[in-house]
């Protein structure tokens, strides 16, 4: 096995910050995620490349309270408090030159994790740039959810539309630019959300286009004009990966990326050497085979830090 010799930002260490909550979810047990990717060895994944690994332990927060939507959402208070604790421990790591990685959880946790980033990028100068692996756009509203679930949500509120005690959280609204992200895998969009998807002008990979244009081709451009002074983020909910080979998420949806599809996401992104922060999220062991999905995702997370499959050097 040979490593890239800076894929990544992580100088001063990595950070492992478990969130072990399901309250954006429709389904229980995204709260088992945190521990599911320890188990499966994600810090001895992380330290082989010779890299600093401090394991912050998992936050805490309210309990999933089962309820039903309230105008529109389902937990709202919950999710505030969730995403305003993982917002502090996340900037406070990104404040300490650390490079974090937040074990989700669902994927509302994609507020508190990406509006520390851009905080964290505000206070330094850095240009930010977000790459969200997803099979879902994530860009619902209050009126057009089909489900309530505030997972379906993140990156509408990140863009400013949504609640004010979510869109708020990191004291700038909005929390990022719609020309800030690039979505790669999208595959299941809500009629209505579709709509704002397109008027924001969000660039999005989708399925369709990676079947036709392959997944080089999709990589090279949403990594197009990062330079040195990029802090690249990955979000990667789980569900953007094929359900024959992933199927330990709550919202499957078939047509996903291959293995080698998604491995080669990971590994153009290690060639860039700019990743600095992470998510991974939505791995629902309640709904796992023995574990694989969480051993997937510890895999690709290998070759996102520099694991490299080439018999040449880069
Ligand atoms: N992060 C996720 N798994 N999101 C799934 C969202 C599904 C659907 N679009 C909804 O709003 O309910
Ligand atoms: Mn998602």
């Amino acid at each position: 096995m040979t490593s890239h010799p800076s894929s990544h930002r992580a100088a001063g260490g990595v950070s492992l910050i478990g969130v072990p909550t399901d309250v954006g979810a429709g389904s229980l047990g995204a709260r088992m995620g945190p521990e599911a990717l320890r188990v499966a060895g994600i810090a001895q994944a992380i330290a082989q490349f010779g890299l600093d690994v401090k394991d912050c332990g998992n936050l805490s927060g309210p309990a999933n309270p089962g309820q039903p939507a309230v105008n529109g959402f389902r937990h709202l208070p919950e999710v505030v408090q969730w995403n305003q604790t993982l917002h502090d421990a996340m900037y406070a790591e990104l404040s300490a030159g650390r490079l974090p990685i937040m074990l989700g959880g669902d994927h509302c946790l994609g507020i508190g994790s990406i509006s520390a980033v851009a905080r964290h990028c505000r206070d330094t100068g850095k240009k930010l740039r977000v790459l969200w692996f997803d099979a879902h756009a994530d860009f619902n509203t209050a009126t057009l959810t089909p489900s309530g679930n505030i997972h379906g949500m993140p990156v509408a509120c990140l863009c400013g539309h949504g609640p004010q005690e979510l869109i708020e959280i990191g004291g700038h609204v909005p929390a990022i630019k719609p020309k800030d992200i690039r979505q790669i895998g999208i595959r299941s969009v809500d009629e209505g959300e579709k709509r704002l998807v397109h008027d924001m002008g969000i660039e999005v990979f989708d399925m369709r286009y990676i079947d036709e244009m392959g997944m080089r081709h999709a990589m090279e451009l949403a990594l197009a004009l990062i330079d040195s002074n990029t802090h690249l983020h990955v979000s990667l909910d789980v569900d953007f990966l094929d359900p024959t080979i992933a199927p330990g998420v709550g919202t499957t949806v078939r047509g996903g990326p291959t293995y080698r599809e998604a491995q080669l996401c990971m590994e153009m992104i290690a060639d860039t050497g700019r990743l600095a922060s992470l998510d991974v999220v939505e791995l629902n062991p309640a709904l796992d085979e023995r574990n694989r999905t969480a051993e997937l995702a510890v895999d690709l997370i290998e070759s996102l830090f520099g694991k490299s499959t080439l018999m040449r050097k880069a």
